[in-house]
């Protein structure tokens, strides 16, 4: 199942953000979204997740649209905040339990798929610790097993590269993989530019609430006609225009 931004154009109440955004992201494919400090990546997951309606243009997956099928389509992404979101009053188990019947997962099923993310992430021997507790890093961790413990079609994940150590980061890879394996839709925005240049199949360049050039490595060096230039030099040079002289 993919994931199509189709003409979108949003924004807060008073203030406009994205301008006519379309991308897709395709089964089996990491799709990074990369942007400067306020191009709109976050505002862009924000409608895509449903916590921001579009002002026009349509948000799909496989044809599912949140206003024609409001339960459907927010079963058919699972998705990875920048920031943690945790209950303070629920242990660690308790908040995979809630993640399971919010996803409608038998309880046994669903704890075996989350205890390999736990192991992964050694975690096991935190199961009945509460997020106080926590360093940020094993709350991050806390929200990709939550996030990956659902079978989705399409992952939305926010920045995650930043609250984890260099092991996290990796079994975090590891885990995508598997995903994209399984035939997932993973859109992951980042500013950790050569993680993404490494890991990702396609990139979206946001800039300004628009996008500016999409597709794979190679495409993005053919568009802006810059032969061998890494993530990081195109990224740049797109974004000169913003950048002090
Ligand atoms: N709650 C809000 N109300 C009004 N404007 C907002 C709000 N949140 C963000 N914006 C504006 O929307 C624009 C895009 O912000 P957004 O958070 O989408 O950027 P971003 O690309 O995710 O940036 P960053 O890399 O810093 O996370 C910015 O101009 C920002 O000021």
């Amino acid at each position: 199942m993919s994931l199509k931004l189709e003409n979108v154009t949003g924004g807060y109440t008073q203030v406009p953000v994205i301008n006519n955004i379309t991308f897709e992201v395709n089964p089996g494919e990491l799709t990074g979204l990369i942007g400067l400090n306020g191009a709109g990546k976050s505002t862009t997951i924000k409608h895509i997740i449903g916590l921001m309606m579009p002002y026009s243009g349509e948000i799909s997956i496989d044809g599912l649209t949140l206003r024609a099928d409001t339960e459907r389509y927010r079963r058919s992404f699972s998705f990875i905040p920048e920031t943690p979101v945790l209950y303070e009053e629920l242990t660690l188990r308790e908040h995979l339990e809630i993640t399971a019947m919010a996803y409608n997962i038998p309880a046994a099923e669903a704890m075996e798929k989350a205890m390999r993310y736990i192991k992964e992430f050694r975690l096991e021997d935190k199961l009945d610790w509460f997020p106080a507790y926590f360093s940020k890093g094993m709350k991050q961790k806390v929200m990709i097993v939550c996030s990956f413990m659902v079978d989705a079609p399409v992952y939305v994940i926010d920045e995650p590269f930043l609250g984890l150590d260099p092991l996290g980061i990796h079994s975090f890879l590891e885990m995508v993989k598997e995903k994209k394996k399984q035939g997932a839709a993973i859109l992951m925005s980042t500013h950790v530019l050569a993680s993404a240049e490494k890991e990702c199949d396609n990139f979206i360049l946001l800039h300004h609430g628009e996008v500016k050039v999409t597709g794979t490595m190679a495409d993005l060096q053919k568009e802006m006609n810059m032969p061998g230039a890494s993530l990081d030099e195109l990224y740049i040079s797109l974004t000169k225009e913003a950048l002090p002289s």
